[in-house]
């Protein structure tokens, strides 16, 4: 139950639909949705698997990664054990996740801050020694949201163009 209730489907919801419901219930299973945003003359179409985060529903995971080309790691920067949680999460996927998916970890609940339990800089460099995207994100007062998706289909289009020149 380590990483339920660090705020997926409210970052989700606040990308999707720029809301926030302090009262949003745990995910069954995993829910899906789509959004598309135009960025610099592109459209880019997010089609997102907001999975489960309580442990009954982990094994039903590698269904949602495994088809994906990037993920969110969400973690609660106000509970460490999230971020312990996370590095499993990171592991696994490295090991049966596709093997150029691009991984963004995000520190989700950042206005929180007076509450902090893992600082920034401790999870940034984490994030740079796996070569994954580091975003501090607030759901609730809209930190960072938009961003994490737009740096996301930044590396993923890259990743498709070193994928093509190089077939
Ligand atoms: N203060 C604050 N609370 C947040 C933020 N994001 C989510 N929450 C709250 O944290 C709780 C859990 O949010 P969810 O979005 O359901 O978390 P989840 O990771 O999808 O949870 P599971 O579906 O059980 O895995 C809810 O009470 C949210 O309102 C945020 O950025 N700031």
């Amino acid at each position: 139950k380590l990483d339920t209730g660090v705020g997926k489907s409210s970052i989700v919801w606040r990308f999707v639909e720029d809301s926030f419901d302090p009262n949003i219930n745990p995910t069954i299973g995993a829910s899906f949705m789509t959004k598309t945003v135009q960025y610099q003359n592109e459209l880019h179409k997010f089609l997102i698997w907001d999975t489960a985060g309580q442990e009954r529903f982990r094994a039903l995971a590698p269904m949602y990664y495994r088809g994906s080309a990037a993920a969110i790691i969400v973690y609660d920067i106000t509970k460490e054990e999230s971020f312990q949680t996370l590095k499993n999460w990171v592991k696994e996927l490295r090991q049966h996740g596709p093997p150029n998916i691009v991984v963004a970890i995000a520190g989700n609940k950042c206005d929180l801050s007076d509450a902090r339990e893992v600082s920034e800089k401790d999870a940034k460099d984490y994030a740079d020694s796996i070569h994954a995207i580091f975003v501090e994100t607030s759901a609730k007062n809209a930190i960072n949201i938009n961003e994490v998706f737009i740096e996301i289909s930044e590396c993923v289009n890259s990743v498709s163009f070193i994928r093509q020149t190089t077939q």
